[in-house]
């Protein structure tokens, strides 16, 4: 798939790191870097603006390194970019640790996946088909 893409930051464009990867790592462009304290966040700019295609979005994921080396997850996981946004691309850090961790310039601190999505036309119903599960749902099933 094409994505029309502006990169205004000083870093190259997100890359698969691996033949067969599903997330495009994607950095951070900062001026100076950005210290997240214990459960603090931060919403750091990656300097680029993307055209996603109809019908399709973009979901923003952590990296299961920076998670489980440094605590560090998204505060909005999965984070969600619409095919109209033309903004800047962000990434909605939070350090869940119990220790500082410092965002350097061009780190590669998320990972971008694009999907397809269906567009939803509501049907108003006054009954819905029966199942198995019904209304169960919470751990009704059990835990073994
Ligand atoms: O991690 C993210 C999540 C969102 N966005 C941008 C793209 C997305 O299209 C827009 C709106 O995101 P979302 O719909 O999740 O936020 P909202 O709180 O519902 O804001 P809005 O009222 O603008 O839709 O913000 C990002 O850059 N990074
Ligand atoms: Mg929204």
């Amino acid at each position: 798939m094409q994505i029309p893409v502006i990169n205004r930051s000083r870093h190259p464009l997100p890359e698969y790191q691996t033949a067969h990867a599903a997330g495009l790592d994607v950095r951070a462009n900062l001026a100076e870097p950005v210290t997240l304290g214990p459960l603090q966040r931060a919403l750091i700019p990656t300097g680029l603006f993307l055209e996603i295609p109809v019908g399709y979005e973009m979901q923003v994921r952590p990296r299961s390194g920076l998670a489980y080396k440094h605590g560090i997850g998204l505060v909005n996981s999965p984070g969600t970019i619409d095919a109209d946004y033309r903004g800047e691309l962000k990434v909605l850090l939070v350090n869940l640790s119990d220790q500082e961790f410092v965002v350097q310039d061009g780190e590669r601190i998320a990972q971008l996946i694009v999907a397809r999505h269906e567009i939803v036309a509501w049907q108003p119903a006054e009954t819905l088909s029966d199942t198995g599960r019904g209304t169960g749902g919470y751990g009704s099933t059990g835990s073994v």
